[in-house]
């Protein structure tokens, strides 16, 4: 069976980036992924100012807004460093909190789909043949947590 997922108030809304599960990278606290993710367009470029106020945004569709803005200068990588940078956060965010961590642990080996119907770098896109990174990531994810989890049981 494959999972689909995308508005936070869905099923498995959890999986959402816009989720409200913080998280902790740097030092920094970020109130969401999407924050995050969105703020690490801007790093190194001569749009550095809206790093501070993206962090700030109240919502993560603000935090989106913010960095969906046509006219602000991305970092020159971003193609390059987008995925990663999308792996660390979501890592974070199930290593992070244990009840969300349960629910992509128990899908599994179910296939995540983030079901986007205009994302189809993240999602699926409306044709739902889309590279769906975001489902990509979380099943990695789900797969190092595993692994980490059976190298516990071992020495504990
Ligand atoms: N508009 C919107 N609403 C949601 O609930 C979403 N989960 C998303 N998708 C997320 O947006 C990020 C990609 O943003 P860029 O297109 O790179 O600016 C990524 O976190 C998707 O999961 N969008």
């Amino acid at each position: 069976m494959t999972i689909y997922f995308y508005k936070v108030w869905q099923p498995y809304g959890c999986f959402s980036n816009f989720s409200p599960h913080g998280i902790h990278i740097q030092g920094t606290y970020w109130p969401t992924v999407e924050h995050y993710y969105q703020a690490q367009k801007f790093v190194a470029s001569r749009d550095a100012v809206i790093i501070p106020i993206i962090h700030a945004a109240a919502t993560p569709e603000e935090a989106a807004a913010l960095g969906r803005c046509s006219d602000r200068q991305l970092r020159r990588d971003w193609d390059l460093v987008k995925t990663q940078i999308m792996r660390e956060a979501v890592l974070k965010k199930f290593l992070t909190h244990a009840d969300i961590r349960e629910v992509l642990l128990r899908t599994g080996d179910e296939i995540l789909v983030e079901n986007s119907p205009t994302d189809s770098f993240w999602g699926c896109g409306a044709n739902k043949a889309g590279q769906n990174h975001l489902g990509k990531t979380l099943m990695s994810v789900r797969e190092e947590i595993r692994n980490l989890l059976s190298l516990t049981v071992i020495y504990e």
